[in-house]
C-alpha cells in the first residue's frame, strides 16, 4: 500500500484521519480496521477497553518469524542496573573505534546498530553470538515485513496466494537462518548450565534471559512451560525489540542535534560540566541530567520508533463514541501523528527538547498524546532498559567527541526522510566526522 501511494502508512493514515477525524473505520484489504489518532480514542482502546484489545492480529510476519505468534507470553526481566558493566564496555569500546577514526568519516548508523545489538545481546544471552552480524542483519530483512501489510495481511482469506507470495519464501529463508543461530545460542546455555562448575544450576544474580527461559522449558511443575517454539520466539523478540528500538532512538537523536548545533551545544555544556573532571561518563549521573534526557524524549515525540505500535485486535465486540466495533476488528493507533498534532503540542514539526523541561508529561502511558511506548496491558515491558540504552550512548558521543557533516554539507541539508520497517528508520545513514574533545580515558583503555 505504501508503496503504491508513495508515503509511509502513519503518514497516510495522520492525512486520512485530518480528513475524516481521529476514529477511523477502514477496510484495509479485507481487514475492518480502526485508525486512531487522538488521545481521546487511544484511551479509550488502551485504558477503557483495555483488556478487549490486548491482542495482537497474526500477521504473516508473525506467523512465521515468531513461531505462529508464540512469543511475549510474559515480559521480559528488566535487571537494567545489573547490566551496567555490559554497557559500558560495549561504549568503551566503540568510543575507542571512532577514537581510531577521528577526522575521517564513519558511518556513525552502523555503529550504533552493532552496539546497541551487542548490549543487547550480552545482556540478554550472556555474550555475543559468534553469528552476531549475520543475525543483525536478518532481523534487519525481516522487519521490512513487519509492519503487517504485506498482501497476505490484508487479504486473509486469499491464502492460496499466499502460499506463493514472494514475501512468505522470502520470510521462510530468514528463519531457518535465524532458527539456526538462535538453537545455537540455546545449546550454548544447555551446555554451559550442564558444567560441573554450575551444578546445583545457575546462580539466580548470574542467569541470563535464556536461562531464565530455558527453567520454564517443558517444566509443569513450576506451574507455567514454554515450548521450545516459545522459548526462540522470545529471543528473537528480545533481539529485536531491545536492539533496534534503542538503535533506531539514538541515530535520530544524533541527526536531529547534527541538524541543530545549538541544541548540540546546550547538551554538550551540561554533560561536560558534569564529567569533566572524571575524564569520562558515569552512568549513575546520566539519570540527573535534565537536557539530555529531554532530547530523548523529544526524539520519541517526533521520531517514534515504532510510529503505529504495535497492531491489536478486539476480541469481542464493544462500543466506543456511539459506534459498534466487531470482534476481530484490527486496531491502529497513531502515535506519531498525537506526537505531531498542533492540537497539543506548539510548533509541532521542530525539535524543541526544551518543551519537556518543565513538563510532567511521560511515556508511561498516562498522557495519550505522547506514547512511544504504547500504553495499556501491552505497554512496553522495556522501557527503563530501553531508556538507559539510549541516553548512555548518547552522553558517551556528545562527551568525547564533537561532530562534523563530511564534504562541507550544511546541517539543515540533512536529509531526515524515513524508512519503514516496523522501526521508522532515518532512510540514510548518518555518516559524520569525529573530531576528539577529551579521549584521554579511551586511549588509556587502548593502551592497556
Ligand atoms: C527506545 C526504546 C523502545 C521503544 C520506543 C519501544 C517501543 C515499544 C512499543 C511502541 C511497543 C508496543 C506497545 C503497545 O502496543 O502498546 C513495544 C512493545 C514491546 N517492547 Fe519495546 N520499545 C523500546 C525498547 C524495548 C526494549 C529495550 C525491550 C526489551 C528488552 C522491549 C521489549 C518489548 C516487547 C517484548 C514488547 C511487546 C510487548 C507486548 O506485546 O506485550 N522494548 N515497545
Amino acid at each position: 500500500m505504501h508503496q503504491l501511494l508513495g508515503s509511509l502508512p502513519h503518514q497516510i493514515f495522520r492525512d486520512l484521519a485530518n480528513k475524516y477525524g481521529p476514529f477511523m473505520y477502514l477496510k484495509i484489504g479485507q481487514v475492518p480496521t480502526i485508525v486512531v489518532s487522538s488521545p481521546e480514542f487511544a484511551k479509550e482502546v488502551m485504558r477503557t477497553h483495555d483488556t478487549i484489545f490486548a491482542s495482537r492480529p497474526q500477521t504473516l510476519f508473525a506467523n512465521i518469524m515468531l513461531y505462529g505468534c508464540t512469543d511475549m507470553a510474559f515480559s521480559p526481566y528488566a535487571r537494567v542496573q545489573s547490566f551496567r558493566p555490559i554497557r559500558e564496555q560495549e561504549l568503551l569500546n566503540l568510543m575507542e573505534w571512532i577514537a581510531s577514526n577521528v577526522g575521517l568519516g564513519i558511518d556513525l548508523s552502523e555503529r550504533i546498530q552493532k552496539s546497541t545489538h551487542g548490549i543487547t545481546s550480552r545482556a540478554a544471552f550472556g555474550k555475543k553470538s559468534k553469528d552476531h552480524d549475520e543475525f543483525i542483519s536478518i532481523m534487519e530483512e525481516s522487519l521490512t515485513f513487519a509492519a503487517g501489510f504485506e498482501f497476505t495481511d490484508l487479504f486473509p482469506s486469499l491464502n492460496f496466494i499466499d502460499l506463493i507470495s514472494p514475501a512468505r519464501s522470502k520470510l521462510e529463508k530468514l528463519k531457518q537462518r535465524a532458527e539456526r543461530i538462535i538453537e545455537n545460542i540455546i545449546e550454548e546455555h544447555i551446555e554451559k548450565n550442564k558444567s560441573p562448575l554450575k551444578a546445583g544450576g545457575e546462580s539466580e544474580t548470574h542467569a541470563d534471559f535464556v536461562d531464565v527461559l530455558l527453567k520454564f522449558h517443558a517444566k509443569d511443575d513450576l506451574g507455567f512451560s514454554l515450548t521450545s517454539d516459545n522459548v526462540k520466539a522470545l529471543i528473537w523478540d528480545i533481539f529485536t525489540a531491545g536492539g533496534e528500538t534503542s538503535a533506531t532512538t539514538i541515530d535520530w537523536a544524533m541527526a536531529e542535534l547534527v541538524r541543530n548545533p545549538g541544541i548540540m551545544k546546550k547538551a554538550q555544556d551540561e554533560i561536560r560540566k558534569v564529567f569533566s573532571k572524571k575524564g569520562r561518563v558515569d552512568e549513575a549521573e546520566v539519570t540527573n541530567m535534565r537536557y539530555l534526557k529531554s532530547i530523548v524524549k523529544e526524539t520519541l515525540r517526533l521520531h517514534s520508533p515504532v510510529p503505529l505500535l504495535l497492531p491489536r485486535e478486539s476480541t469481542e465486540k464493544c462500543e466506543i463514541n456511539g459506534y459498534e466495533i466487531p470482534v476481530k476488528t484490527r486496531i491502529v493507533v497513531n502515535a506519531w501523528a498525537m506526537g505531531r498534532d498542533p492540537k497539543y503540542w506548539t510548533e509541532p514539526d521542530s525539535f524543541i527538547p526544551e518543551r519537556f523541561l518543565d513538563s510532567s508529561i511521560d511515556f508511561k502511558g498516562n498522557n495519550f498524546e505522547y506514547i512511544p511506548f504504547g500504553a495499556g496491558r501491552r505497554i512496553c515491558p522495556g522501557i527503563s532498559f530501553g531508556l538507559i540504552n539510549v541516553e548512555l550512548p548518547l552522553a558517551y558521543l556528545l562527551y568525547h567527541f564533537d561532530w562534523k557533516l563530511p564534504n562541507g554539507m550544511k546541517h539543515e541539508d540533512l536529509d531526515m526522510t524515513e524508512l519503514l520497517s516496523i522501526t521508522v528508520r532515518r532512510k540514510e545513514h548518518l555518516h559524520l566526522i569525529p573530531i576528539a574533545y577529551d579521549i584521554s580515558c579511551v586511549e588509556k583503555s587502548q593502551g592497556g
